[in-house]
């Protein structure tokens, strides 16, 4: 691993303590350049010369929207009025959104549908906080003042106080109306939509006292699973994936797991009304386990049991095929696969604001070439027949169409573009290019080399600013310095000379024209390529042959107009770029040869070597105990090297068969039993005849689907549905990965369970036990159901008698409360885990399901006995006055 590599992996997992720490707290993300979202926005730096100087010359500025159309900017004003279009967007405050589960019951779903509309279909006046140190940046307004002003030019005399030159740390507010939230088209179902976009930031959601009722309502909505805020273009990958009911899903880079929710919303669903459970599911993958069980979290309001969370390297994540899975001989494990794969994320500037200060080129083209490994290693896993999408929030073609195009050159015709613009209202898109320009930038300044440099350099920096500030009010801009060399001619490496454009704020290019554009980049220290063959030799593993652009023959076969790449300021969202492909073939022998080399090559941050060395020792020695027996690992072939150990049973693999996957930090969290490689197996046998007892449960109840974690006392025992079952566990996955969760808690031992079965029944899982219940099952009006979910212990007065009566004839210990006129209906689960003692009882039911399930009842209908006298109350007390 080299130097640089190790950098980068501090660095990300710099982030990633930062976000686990919000995560744990329950707070806010910080990004990399240590602001929160939406935090202190007028203090960061919203220009970067680099950035924009390279931007400019690859031709981010040069197409435009007209009339519903993307068409090239013909005069040097309109990429002008582009490129500010462009800045200005960037500068501003992303807009929150959010969407409407599509799998949650209908009556359920309009309910929520209606009260939305209330807080957000109309405008709103609110009070708004400026920002304290508002100052404009290069001129401009804050961003939290352009977030405002898009929702409504209004105020502009309150607005002036803070816009000028008072600098006071007092906290200042304005009165603004904001728009109706906007509909995301594209998010919808059966003709509903349920994507929208709010005309305010997040931040100012949050922290808005007029926004109170509006922010508690989504957060409640949140927390039981009906909403979830999303990006707008995070939405966009799942959508345009168009995976269906039913269907297998590979998310190969899952973590934290907003695209993972909205695929489990699909597949999760059930095909047929007599299906007890789910058929289809949707594996999330991340090389990290500690961001894997950030998933875990984020996927627990969901309270799905389709999905199985591994943690595995995605370039290698293992290929199962296998004809009786899902009855098929073709290619692939999966119906659809989703590569959202690690990118620079300069498309989520607006909401990281550190990424302006952090932007580097040399990022994009690092990441290339396991950008590139990941896809073909998902472009594997698809059936044939099947869909894969690739995507990155990134705006660079070196991370974007360079991975595409080489993916369709080495896949040679196994896989085609299918353009998904048609289906996907309200998407604003502009075309994928077909050719762009290949830059790298000189030398990769650390941090730390940059502030040395401008501390020594500091005085002659400032003296060179001001000439040039002055010769730009002139309207002259200065000729690029001259490059500085040693006695032998050769550049001076660790001297910087600064270049005149090395300011902030950039200023935009006075002409369009390609070669002062050039000159600009070079004058930053970029260097150009016109082809591969240009390449200087030490720099072919950072500039790789698959970053150049196709030829035109190639460019007119991979039709990569057909990619969706979106600017900011399209949608008034992140940037963003998604690709869809279809795989038409099996991928030929000499793909699947580069696939197996590409991720041998890649390092991609995990430490892929040491793992395979491990296993490759472990390998050894377990071949040589089990010599003369036969292949225990068949129907698990992965590597080529494992397919030709198989047809050549006599020679030695080249390469050693990887047993489990990398992952990228394996080992660190072998004490939790809920992490690891604590694998799924069947539940001792001997506990089952208690629990049907119990419960009366009958010979069809499906024990072989509750499991137990391999490690620690199967303390709980899990239900995990016929699929994952059969087409994975059953498939050996557990031996390739490390599996870190799935299915849903269905039993859980207790101790104080006396006269009867050790197991009481958990929540989680509880709509896949009461079809199956003849025992222990009571059910209950809607007052009743409402008065046991409360914390604590419930005195068995505070009930009806008749419910009362049904609770006492049952022996102490767990028991279900199903709402009557609901018993059968397991999708809507209005279940209730209880606990009977000798005078009163106990609901272990989890606060948010709480009131996830008060805000279904509702929606049924159900108005609270203490809200209606309260509600009468008022009404008197309204009438009175
Ligand atoms: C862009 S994020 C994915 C965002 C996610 N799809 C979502 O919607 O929330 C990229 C993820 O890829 C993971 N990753 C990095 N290298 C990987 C690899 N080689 N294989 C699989 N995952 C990887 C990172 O840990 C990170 O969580």
């Amino acid at each position: 691993m080299g130097k640089n590599g190790a950098r980068g992996r501090k660095k990300w997992n710099r982030k990633r303590k930062a976000e686990e720490g919000a995560e744990k707290q329950g707070k806010e993300r910080t990004n990399a350049g240590g602001y929160k979202d939406g935090q202190d926005y007028a203090a960061a730096k919203t220009s970067n010369p680099k950035f924009e100087a390279y931007y400019s010359l690859v031709g981010l500025h040069d197409t435009r929207y007209d009339n519903g159309t993307f068409v090239t900017c013909a005069t040097d004003a309109e990429k002008h009025a582009e490129r500010d279009l462009f800045m200005t967007t960037l500068r501003a405050t992303l807009p929150a959104s959010f969407r409407v589960d599509r799998s949650i019951d209908p009556t359920i779903q309009k309910k929520i549908l209606e009260e939305l509309q209330e807080y957000v279909g109309k405008e709103m006046e609110v009070e708004i906080e400026l920002p304290r140190r508002s100052e404009a940046i290069g001129g401009k307004k804050t961003c939290i003042d352009q977030g405002v002003e898009v929702a409504k030019e209004e105020g502009d005399e309150e607005q002036k106080t803070d816009n000028g030159d008072n600098k006071s740390s007092e906290a200042q507010f304005v009165k603004r109306t904001l728009a109706p939230a906007k509909p995301i088209p594209f998010i919808s179902h059966n003709d509903i939509t349920l994507g929208f976009q709010l005309s305010v930031d997040r931040r100012t959601l949050r922290r808005n006292a007029s926004l109170e009722p509006l922010h508690s309502f989504l957060k409640i909505q949140t927390d039981c699973g009906h909403i979830t805020r999303q990006e707008t273009v995070s939405m966009i990958p799942p959508v345009v994936l168009n995976a269906k009911e039913g269907m297998s899903v590979l998310d190969m880079c899952a973590a934290p797991g907003s695209k993972t929710c909205q695929l489990l919303e699909v597949v999760g669903g059930f095909t047929s009304k007599t299906e007890f459970e789910p058929h289809g599911y949707v594996v999330a993958n991340d090389a990290d386990p500690k961001r894997a069980y950030m998933l875990v979290n984020q996927l627990k309001r969901m309270n799905s049991p389709s999905v199985y969370v591994t943690s595995c390297d995605g370039q290698y994540f293992p290929i199962l095929d296998d004809k009786s899975i899902r009855g098929t001989d073709k290619e692939g494990m999966f119906d659809r696969v989703l590569c959202d794969v690690p990118c620079s994320g300069d498309g989520t500037i607006r909401k990281n604001p550190g990424i302006w200060k952090n932007w580097n080129q040399l990022g994009s083209l690092a990441l290339h070439p396991l950008q590139l490994s990941i896809a073909l290693r998902g472009a594997r896993l698809t059936h044939v027949g099947g869909y894969m999408v690739y995507s990155t929030c990134s705006m660079n073609p070196m991370e974007n169409e360079s991975v595409v195009a080489e993916l369709l050159r080495i896949t040679d015709g196994s896989l085609v573009l299918e353009d998904p613009r048609e289906r996907m209202e309200g998407l604003v898109a502009r075309p994928g290019w077909s050719t762009w320009r290949v830059l790298r930038e000189g030398k990769n300044r650390t941090r730390k080399a940059m502030k040395d440099w401008q501390k020594k350099n500091n005085k002659k920096m400032q003296e060179k600013r001001k000439e040039w500030e002055a010769k730009r009010a002139k309207g002259e801009y200065p000729e690029p310095q001259e490059r500085s060399t040693d006695e032998n001619g050769e550049e001076e490496k660790e001297k910087f000379t600064p270049s005149p454009y090395e300011t902030i704020p950039y200023v935009p290019p006075e002409t369009w024209d390609e070669d002062a554009l050039s000159e600009r980049t070079t004058s930053l220290g970029f260097v150009e390529y016109k082809n591969y063959d240009e390449v200087e030799y030490e720099w072919h593993r950072r500039v790789r042959r698959s970053c150049f652009p196709p030829t035109e023959e190639e460019a007119k076969r991979f039709e990569l107009h057909k990619c969706l790449r979106s600017l900011p300021q399209d949608m008034d969202t992140g940037g963003f770029f998604v690709t869809l492909f279809k795989k038409v073939k099996p991928l030929s022998k000499d793909a699947t040869e580069r696939m197996a080399a590409m991720a041998s090559e890649s390092r991609g941050g995990v430490d892929v070597d040491a793992d395979k060395k491990k296993e490759a020792a472990a390998d050894k020695k377990e071949q040589s105990a089990k010599e003369g027996e036969g292949d225990g690992d068949a129907v698990m072939s992965d590597s080529p090297a494992a397919e030709e150990k198989k047809s050549d049973e006599k020679s030695e693999p080249e390469e050693p068969v990887v047993k489990k996957a990398p992952t990228g930090k394996v080992g660190q969290h072998k004490h939790r039993a809920d992490l690891g490689d604590a694998d799924f197996i069947p539940s001792d046998p001997s506990i089952w005849p208690s629990i049907i007892e119990q419960y009366g449960l009958p010979p069809t109840f499906p024990k072989e689907q509750f499991m137990v974690r391999s490690t620690g006392d199967a303390k709980v025992i899990y239900f995990i549905t016929k699929s994952i079952k059969k087409e994975l566990i059953d498939h050996g996955i557990q031996n390739r990965v490390t599996v870190i969760n799935s299915g849903l808690k269905g039993f859980e031992r207790c101790s104080i369970q006396e006269n009867t079965a050790k197991y009481r029944i958990n929540q989680e899982a509880v709509q896949y036990v009461v079809p199956y219940m003849t025992k222990r099952l009571i059910s209950a009006d809607m007052d009743d159901f409402y008065a046991c979910i409360k914390d604590g212990f419930l005195n068995l007065n505070t009930f009806s008698d008749s419910f009362k009566k049904s609770i006492e004839e049952l022996e102490p210990g767990s028991f279900v409360v199903a709402l009557k006129g609901y018993e059968k209906d397991v999708a809507k689960k209005m279940y209730l885990s209880m606990w009977r003692r000798p005078n009163c009882v106990n609901c272990f039911v989890a606060k948010v399901e709480m009131e996830g399930l008060i805000s279904k009842m509702r929606a049924l209908g159900y108005v609270a006995k203490v809200q209606e006298t309260e509600e009468k109350d008022e009404g008197a007390a309204a009438s009175t006055a």
